[in-house]
Protein backbone atom coordinates (compact mmCIF):
# COMPACT_ATOMS: atom_id res chain seq x y z
CA UNK A 1 0.00 0.00 0.00
CA UNK A 2 2.95 2.45 1.27
CA UNK A 3 4.68 1.42 -2.41
CA UNK A 4 1.46 2.19 -3.92
CA UNK A 5 1.34 5.68 -2.77
CA UNK A 6 5.05 6.23 -2.78
CA UNK A 7 4.51 5.25 -6.59
CA UNK A 8 1.68 7.37 -7.08
CA UNK A 9 3.51 10.78 -5.24
CA UNK A 10 6.51 10.45 -7.89
CA UNK A 11 4.16 10.34 -10.73
CA UNK A 12 2.31 13.35 -9.89
CA UNK A 13 5.37 15.08 -9.07
CA UNK A 14 6.81 14.01 -12.61
CA UNK A 15 3.14 15.53 -14.22
CA UNK A 16 3.90 18.56 -12.01
CA UNK A 17 7.20 19.37 -13.53
CA UNK A 18 6.56 18.26 -16.81
CA UNK A 19 3.51 20.35 -16.87
CA UNK A 20 5.81 23.21 -15.91
CA UNK A 21 8.37 22.44 -18.62
CA UNK A 22 5.99 22.29 -21.29
CA UNK A 23 3.92 25.89 -19.83
CA UNK A 24 7.21 27.28 -19.95
CA UNK A 25 7.87 25.84 -23.21
CA UNK A 26 4.27 27.20 -24.77
CA UNK A 27 5.52 30.90 -24.76
CA UNK A 28 8.43 29.86 -26.67
CA UNK A 29 10.23 31.14 -29.37
CA UNK A 30 9.63 34.36 -27.97
CA UNK A 31 9.01 37.14 -30.81
CA UNK A 32 10.27 40.59 -29.23
CA UNK A 33 8.52 43.11 -31.82
CA UNK A 34 10.46 46.47 -31.76
CA UNK A 35 14.30 46.39 -31.99
CA UNK A 36 14.96 49.57 -29.78
CA UNK A 37 16.89 49.38 -26.56
CA UNK A 38 14.43 48.04 -24.57
CA UNK A 39 12.84 45.28 -27.03
CA UNK A 40 16.33 44.63 -27.79
CA UNK A 41 17.72 44.08 -23.77
CA UNK A 42 14.78 42.09 -22.61
CA UNK A 43 15.17 39.76 -25.81
CA UNK A 44 18.99 39.57 -24.34
CA UNK A 45 17.90 38.75 -21.13
CA UNK A 46 15.39 35.67 -22.19
CA UNK A 47 18.19 34.13 -24.74
CA UNK A 48 20.84 34.83 -21.50
CA UNK A 49 18.90 32.07 -20.12
CA UNK A 50 18.59 29.66 -22.95
CA UNK A 51 15.05 30.51 -24.39
CA UNK A 52 14.91 30.90 -28.47
CA UNK A 53 14.13 34.46 -29.30
CA UNK A 54 13.52 36.20 -32.26
CA UNK A 55 13.93 39.97 -32.52
CA UNK A 56 12.18 41.86 -34.74
CA UNK A 57 12.93 45.59 -36.13
CA UNK A 58 11.01 47.83 -38.80
CA UNK A 59 14.13 48.37 -40.21
CA UNK A 60 15.32 46.51 -42.54
CA UNK A 61 19.06 47.74 -42.76
CA UNK A 62 18.94 47.75 -39.47
CA UNK A 63 17.96 44.20 -38.75
CA UNK A 64 20.71 43.07 -41.68
CA UNK A 65 23.28 45.06 -39.38
CA UNK A 66 22.71 43.04 -35.87
CA UNK A 67 22.52 39.88 -37.85
CA UNK A 68 25.80 40.44 -39.12
CA UNK A 69 27.69 42.34 -36.44
CA UNK A 70 25.33 39.64 -33.70
CA UNK A 71 24.61 42.94 -31.52
CA UNK A 72 22.30 46.00 -31.66
CA UNK A 73 25.19 49.10 -32.38
CA UNK A 74 22.45 51.53 -33.16
CA UNK A 75 20.90 51.03 -29.68
CA UNK A 76 23.54 49.39 -27.05
CA UNK A 77 26.61 49.38 -28.55
CA UNK A 78 29.49 46.79 -27.78
CA UNK A 79 27.32 44.42 -25.86
CA UNK A 80 27.18 41.26 -27.94
CA UNK A 81 23.58 39.08 -28.52
CA UNK A 82 23.88 35.84 -26.51
CA UNK A 83 23.46 32.32 -29.16
CA UNK A 84 19.67 31.86 -28.53
CA UNK A 85 19.08 35.69 -30.19
CA UNK A 86 18.07 35.66 -33.54
CA UNK A 87 17.38 38.09 -35.68
CA UNK A 88 14.05 37.82 -37.99
CA UNK A 89 13.33 39.49 -40.72
CA UNK A 90 9.81 37.56 -42.02
CA UNK A 91 7.68 38.94 -39.66
CA UNK A 92 4.75 36.83 -40.44
CA UNK A 93 6.34 34.09 -40.56
CA UNK A 94 7.64 34.66 -36.79
CA UNK A 95 4.34 35.69 -35.94
CA UNK A 96 2.65 32.15 -37.24
CA UNK A 97 5.33 30.28 -35.39
CA UNK A 98 6.12 31.42 -32.06
CA UNK A 99 4.54 30.99 -28.84
CA UNK A 100 4.63 34.63 -27.31
CA UNK A 101 4.83 38.11 -28.89
CA UNK A 102 6.21 40.78 -26.57
CA UNK A 103 5.61 44.06 -28.00
CA UNK A 104 8.60 46.81 -27.47
CA UNK A 105 7.59 49.72 -29.41
CA UNK A 106 6.85 53.52 -28.39
CA UNK A 107 3.21 53.95 -27.40
CA UNK A 108 2.51 55.84 -30.64
CA UNK A 109 2.80 52.72 -32.32
CA UNK A 110 1.14 50.64 -29.77
CA UNK A 111 -1.61 50.18 -31.60
CA UNK A 112 -0.45 49.44 -35.29
CA UNK A 113 1.52 46.80 -33.89
CA UNK A 114 -1.38 45.13 -32.59
CA UNK A 115 -3.13 45.80 -35.92
CA UNK A 116 -0.25 44.28 -37.22
CA UNK A 117 0.02 40.85 -35.17
CA UNK A 118 -3.47 40.31 -35.35
CA UNK A 119 -4.44 38.74 -38.71
CA UNK A 120 -1.65 36.59 -38.41
CA UNK A 121 -1.30 35.48 -34.74
CA UNK A 122 -2.79 32.33 -33.88
CA UNK A 123 -5.96 32.82 -31.78
CA UNK A 124 -4.64 32.13 -28.26
CA UNK A 125 -1.15 33.33 -28.77
CA UNK A 126 -0.02 35.20 -25.30
CA UNK A 127 0.83 38.91 -25.91
CA UNK A 128 3.14 40.43 -23.26
CA UNK A 129 4.61 44.44 -24.12
CA UNK A 130 7.01 46.84 -22.42
CA UNK A 131 5.21 49.99 -23.43
CA UNK A 132 4.69 52.52 -21.06
CA UNK A 133 2.38 55.17 -21.93
CA UNK A 134 -1.23 55.59 -22.90
CA UNK A 135 -2.93 55.23 -25.90
CA UNK A 136 -2.35 58.90 -28.08
CA UNK A 137 -5.32 61.46 -28.08
CA UNK A 138 -7.84 58.74 -25.98
CA UNK A 139 -5.93 58.50 -22.84
CA UNK A 140 -7.20 54.76 -23.00
CA UNK A 141 -4.88 52.48 -20.67
CA UNK A 142 -2.43 49.75 -23.83
CA UNK A 143 -4.11 46.85 -21.28
CA UNK A 144 -7.87 47.96 -22.70
CA UNK A 145 -6.55 49.07 -26.24
CA UNK A 146 -4.74 45.21 -26.37
CA UNK A 147 -8.23 43.77 -25.54
CA UNK A 148 -10.69 45.39 -28.10
CA UNK A 149 -7.98 44.80 -30.88
CA UNK A 150 -7.08 41.51 -30.05
CA UNK A 151 -10.58 40.12 -28.23
CA UNK A 152 -10.42 38.21 -25.41
CA UNK A 153 -8.69 34.90 -26.25
CA UNK A 154 -4.83 35.80 -25.95
CA UNK A 155 -3.64 36.09 -22.01
CA UNK A 156 -2.13 39.57 -21.79
CA UNK A 157 0.54 41.35 -19.79
CA UNK A 158 2.25 44.05 -18.81
CA UNK A 159 6.05 44.15 -18.32
CA UNK A 160 7.27 47.50 -16.25
CA UNK A 161 9.58 48.51 -13.37
CA UNK A 162 12.68 50.30 -12.52
CA UNK A 163 14.97 49.13 -15.70
CA UNK A 164 17.04 50.89 -17.76
CA UNK A 165 18.08 49.05 -20.95
CA UNK A 166 21.54 49.57 -21.03
CA UNK A 167 21.69 48.16 -17.59
CA UNK A 168 19.47 45.06 -17.85
CA UNK A 169 21.74 44.17 -21.33
CA UNK A 170 24.98 44.79 -19.21
CA UNK A 171 23.48 42.09 -16.81
CA UNK A 172 23.35 44.62 -14.02
CA UNK A 173 21.39 43.67 -10.77
CA UNK A 174 17.48 44.85 -11.78
CA UNK A 175 13.86 44.01 -10.61
CA UNK A 176 10.83 44.27 -12.24
CA UNK A 177 7.53 43.43 -12.18
CA UNK A 178 5.14 40.94 -14.47
CA UNK A 179 1.36 42.18 -14.62
CA UNK A 180 -1.95 39.88 -15.82
CA UNK A 181 -4.69 38.82 -14.52
CA UNK A 182 -3.88 35.32 -15.75
CA UNK A 183 -2.22 34.38 -13.13
CA UNK A 184 -0.33 31.52 -14.81
CA UNK A 185 0.48 33.34 -18.13
CA UNK A 186 2.07 35.96 -15.18
CA UNK A 187 3.91 33.29 -13.94
CA UNK A 188 5.40 31.56 -17.12
CA UNK A 189 6.59 35.14 -18.83
CA UNK A 190 8.36 35.98 -15.18
CA UNK A 191 10.22 32.80 -15.80
CA UNK A 192 11.34 33.40 -19.36
CA UNK A 193 13.35 36.49 -17.48
CA UNK A 194 14.17 34.94 -14.10
CA UNK A 195 17.84 34.56 -12.95
CA UNK A 196 21.03 35.31 -10.82
CA UNK A 197 20.85 38.87 -12.15
CA UNK A 198 17.59 39.64 -12.80
CA UNK A 199 14.45 39.17 -10.16
CA UNK A 200 10.78 39.40 -11.51
CA UNK A 201 7.99 39.59 -9.61
CA UNK A 202 4.49 38.76 -10.92
CA UNK A 203 1.56 40.97 -9.64
CA UNK A 204 -2.30 41.04 -10.71
CA UNK A 205 -2.95 44.72 -10.64
CA UNK A 206 -2.77 45.66 -14.56
CA UNK A 207 -4.17 48.82 -13.77
CA UNK A 208 -1.80 49.98 -11.03
CA UNK A 209 1.24 48.56 -12.99
CA UNK A 210 0.02 50.70 -16.28
CA UNK A 211 -0.39 53.88 -14.25
CA UNK A 212 2.68 54.08 -12.25
CA UNK A 213 5.04 53.44 -15.53
CA UNK A 214 2.75 56.06 -17.50
CA UNK A 215 2.50 58.68 -14.83
CA UNK A 216 6.36 58.43 -13.48
CA UNK A 217 7.88 58.98 -16.90
CA UNK A 218 6.11 62.73 -16.77
CA UNK A 219 6.85 63.04 -13.42
CA UNK A 220 10.54 62.58 -14.38
CA UNK A 221 10.49 65.51 -16.79
CA UNK A 222 9.04 67.64 -13.65
CA UNK A 223 12.33 66.74 -11.43
CA UNK A 224 14.51 67.38 -14.74
CA UNK A 225 13.37 71.01 -14.93
CA UNK A 226 13.71 71.53 -11.18
CA UNK A 227 17.44 70.34 -11.19
CA UNK A 228 17.91 72.36 -14.45
CA UNK A 229 16.71 74.99 -13.09
CA UNK A 230 19.30 74.53 -10.34
CA UNK A 231 16.86 74.11 -7.33
CA UNK A 232 18.74 71.51 -5.60
CA UNK A 233 17.78 67.93 -4.00
CA UNK A 234 15.23 69.48 -1.71
CA UNK A 235 12.86 70.51 -4.82
CA UNK A 236 13.72 67.21 -6.08
CA UNK A 237 12.50 65.14 -2.88
CA UNK A 238 9.21 67.45 -2.39
CA UNK A 239 8.36 66.77 -6.34
CA UNK A 240 8.78 63.16 -5.75
CA UNK A 241 6.92 63.02 -3.07
CA UNK A 242 4.15 64.71 -3.85
CA UNK A 243 4.30 63.42 -7.40
CA UNK A 244 3.71 59.96 -5.85
CA UNK A 245 1.15 61.51 -4.14
CA UNK A 246 -0.72 62.78 -7.17
CA UNK A 247 -0.38 58.98 -8.69
CA UNK A 248 -2.33 57.66 -5.66
CA UNK A 249 -4.95 59.78 -6.73
CA UNK A 250 -5.03 58.78 -9.93
CA UNK A 251 -4.60 54.99 -9.36
CA UNK A 252 -7.25 55.22 -6.20
CA UNK A 253 -9.79 57.01 -8.74
CA UNK A 254 -8.97 54.60 -11.53
CA UNK A 255 -9.32 51.44 -8.86
CA UNK A 256 -6.11 50.29 -8.67
CA UNK A 257 -4.42 48.48 -5.92
CA UNK A 258 -2.59 51.50 -3.19
CA UNK A 259 -0.08 48.54 -2.47
CA UNK A 260 1.38 48.37 -6.34
CA UNK A 261 2.05 51.68 -6.40
CA UNK A 262 4.68 51.79 -3.41
CA UNK A 263 5.95 48.74 -5.49
CA UNK A 264 8.52 48.45 -8.28
CA UNK A 265 6.28 49.53 -10.82
CA UNK A 266 5.20 52.69 -9.01
CA UNK A 267 8.00 54.35 -6.59
CA UNK A 268 10.45 52.14 -7.52
CA UNK A 269 10.88 53.57 -11.31
CA UNK A 270 9.49 56.85 -9.91
CA UNK A 271 12.73 57.27 -7.73
CA UNK A 272 14.83 55.81 -10.85
CA UNK A 273 13.50 57.98 -13.79
CA UNK A 274 13.66 61.35 -11.15
CA UNK A 275 16.87 60.66 -9.88
CA UNK A 276 19.17 59.31 -12.82
CA UNK A 277 20.38 61.08 -15.89
CA UNK A 278 20.44 57.84 -17.83
CA UNK A 279 16.39 58.60 -17.83
CA UNK A 280 14.96 60.67 -21.18
CA UNK A 281 12.22 62.06 -19.93
CA UNK A 282 14.76 63.71 -16.97
CA UNK A 283 17.36 64.54 -19.90
CA UNK A 284 14.42 66.60 -21.40
CA UNK A 285 13.13 68.22 -18.30
CA UNK A 286 16.91 68.93 -17.49
CA UNK A 287 17.42 70.24 -21.04
CA UNK A 288 14.18 72.58 -20.18
CA UNK A 289 15.35 73.58 -17.36
CA UNK A 290 18.53 74.43 -18.99
CA UNK A 291 17.12 77.08 -20.71
CA UNK A 292 15.98 75.12 -23.97
CA UNK A 293 12.85 75.93 -25.95
CA UNK A 294 10.65 72.89 -25.58
CA UNK A 295 11.56 72.28 -29.54
CA UNK A 296 15.11 72.65 -28.76
CA UNK A 297 15.11 70.31 -25.92
CA UNK A 298 13.11 67.61 -27.61
CA UNK A 299 16.06 67.59 -31.04
CA UNK A 300 18.87 68.18 -28.21
CA UNK A 301 17.55 64.54 -26.65
CA UNK A 302 16.92 62.87 -29.74
CA UNK A 303 15.06 59.95 -28.12
CA UNK A 304 11.76 58.19 -27.28
CA UNK A 305 10.21 60.53 -24.64
CA UNK A 306 7.38 59.03 -23.21
CA UNK A 307 6.27 61.46 -20.50
CA UNK A 308 6.41 64.18 -23.63
CA UNK A 309 3.20 62.06 -25.24
CA UNK A 310 1.42 60.77 -21.91
CA UNK A 311 1.69 64.46 -19.91
CA UNK A 312 -1.92 65.25 -21.89
CA UNK A 313 -3.79 62.15 -21.67
CA UNK A 314 -2.27 62.20 -18.06
CA UNK A 315 -4.07 65.28 -17.55
CA UNK A 316 -7.09 64.24 -19.60
CA UNK A 317 -8.02 61.10 -17.14
CA UNK A 318 -7.22 63.15 -14.08
CA UNK A 319 -9.82 66.06 -15.32
CA UNK A 320 -12.18 62.91 -16.33
CA UNK A 321 -11.68 61.35 -12.53
CA UNK A 322 -12.20 64.68 -11.27
CA UNK A 323 -8.82 64.83 -9.32
CA UNK A 324 -5.92 67.46 -8.81
CA UNK A 325 -2.81 66.21 -10.83
CA UNK A 326 -1.10 69.70 -10.06
CA UNK A 327 2.50 68.54 -11.24
CA UNK A 328 1.71 67.06 -14.13
CA UNK A 329 -0.72 70.44 -14.71
CA UNK A 330 2.66 72.88 -14.73
CA UNK A 331 4.36 69.88 -17.10
CA UNK A 332 1.46 70.53 -19.57
CA UNK A 333 1.53 73.96 -19.29
CA UNK A 334 5.35 74.40 -19.58
CA UNK A 335 4.99 71.53 -22.42
CA UNK A 336 2.10 72.73 -24.67
CA UNK A 337 1.15 76.21 -23.81
CA UNK A 338 4.23 78.21 -23.40
CA UNK A 339 4.97 78.74 -20.05
CA UNK A 340 8.16 79.39 -18.27
CA UNK A 341 9.52 76.95 -16.17
CA UNK A 342 10.33 79.44 -13.12
CA UNK A 343 6.25 80.72 -13.21
CA UNK A 344 5.29 77.04 -13.33
CA UNK A 345 7.31 76.17 -9.81
CA UNK A 346 6.50 79.90 -8.18
CA UNK A 347 2.49 78.51 -9.13
CA UNK A 348 3.40 75.16 -7.46
CA UNK A 349 4.62 76.82 -4.17
CA UNK A 350 2.06 79.77 -4.23
CA UNK A 351 -0.71 76.81 -4.46
CA UNK A 352 -3.01 76.76 -1.01
CA UNK A 353 -2.44 75.78 2.32
CA UNK A 354 -2.86 72.24 2.16
CA UNK A 355 -2.64 68.97 5.39
CA UNK A 356 -0.67 66.07 4.13
CA UNK A 357 -2.46 64.10 6.12
CA UNK A 358 -6.18 64.88 8.66
CA UNK A 359 -7.05 63.20 11.29
CA UNK A 360 -9.66 60.68 10.81
CA UNK A 361 -13.22 60.97 11.25
CA UNK A 362 -14.97 59.21 14.04
N1 LIG B 1 14.83 52.14 -22.77
C1 LIG B 1 14.49 51.79 -21.55
O1 LIG B 1 15.34 51.75 -20.65
C2 LIG B 1 13.09 51.40 -21.24
C3 LIG B 1 12.06 51.66 -22.12
N2 LIG B 1 10.78 51.33 -21.79
C4 LIG B 1 9.67 51.59 -22.69
O2 LIG B 1 9.79 50.76 -23.85
C5 LIG B 1 9.20 51.42 -24.99
C6 LIG B 1 10.20 51.41 -26.12
O3 LIG B 1 11.28 52.18 -25.68
P1 LIG B 1 12.77 52.04 -26.18
O4 LIG B 1 13.07 50.68 -26.68
O5 LIG B 1 13.61 52.59 -25.13
O6 LIG B 1 12.72 53.06 -27.41
P2 LIG B 1 13.80 53.24 -28.54
O7 LIG B 1 13.62 54.61 -29.05
O8 LIG B 1 15.13 52.79 -28.08
O9 LIG B 1 13.31 52.19 -29.65
C7 LIG B 1 12.03 52.23 -30.19
C8 LIG B 1 11.91 51.08 -31.14
O10 LIG B 1 10.58 51.05 -31.66
C9 LIG B 1 10.67 51.08 -33.08
N3 LIG B 1 9.49 51.72 -33.63
C10 LIG B 1 9.16 53.01 -33.58
N4 LIG B 1 8.00 53.20 -34.22
C11 LIG B 1 7.63 51.99 -34.69
C12 LIG B 1 6.55 51.51 -35.46
N5 LIG B 1 5.62 52.36 -35.89
N6 LIG B 1 6.48 50.19 -35.75
C13 LIG B 1 7.43 49.35 -35.33
N7 LIG B 1 8.50 49.73 -34.62
C14 LIG B 1 8.59 51.04 -34.31
C15 LIG B 1 11.94 51.84 -33.38
O11 LIG B 1 12.37 51.54 -34.70
P3 LIG B 1 13.50 52.43 -35.43
O12 LIG B 1 14.81 52.09 -34.77
O13 LIG B 1 13.40 51.98 -36.84
O14 LIG B 1 13.11 53.87 -35.22
C16 LIG B 1 12.85 51.24 -32.33
O15 LIG B 1 13.30 49.98 -32.71
C17 LIG B 1 8.81 52.83 -24.50
O16 LIG B 1 7.44 52.85 -24.21
C18 LIG B 1 9.61 53.02 -23.23
O17 LIG B 1 8.99 53.87 -22.29
C19 LIG B 1 10.49 50.71 -20.61
C20 LIG B 1 11.49 50.43 -19.72
C21 LIG B 1 12.85 50.73 -19.98
O1 LIG C 1 11.24 53.49 -18.03
C1 LIG C 1 12.45 53.54 -17.95
C2 LIG C 1 13.20 52.85 -16.89
O2 LIG C 1 12.37 52.07 -16.06
C3 LIG C 1 13.22 54.34 -18.91
O3 LIG C 1 13.02 55.66 -18.63
P1 LIG C 1 13.18 56.76 -19.76
O4 LIG C 1 12.18 56.44 -20.83
O5 LIG C 1 12.92 58.07 -19.07
O6 LIG C 1 14.59 56.66 -20.26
Amino acid sequence: MRDKLKKQEQKRRINIQETAVSEQANLLPTLVLGAGAWGTALAMAMARNGHETWLWGRDKLHCAEMQTSRENAKYLPGIAFPDALSVVDDVHKALQNCGHVLISVPSKAFVESLQMIKPVLAATTPVSWATKGLAPDTGELLYDVARSVLGENHPLAVISGPSFAAEVAANLPTAFTVASEDGDFAKQLAGLFHSPTLRVYTTYDVLGVQIGGTVKNVLAISAGISDGLGYGANARAALITRGMAEIRRLAAALGAETETLFGLSGIGDLILTCTDDQSRNRQLGLAIGRGLSVDDAVKFVGKTVEGMHAAREVMLRARQADIEMPIVEQVCKILFEGYDPRESVQALLCREQKAELTPPVN
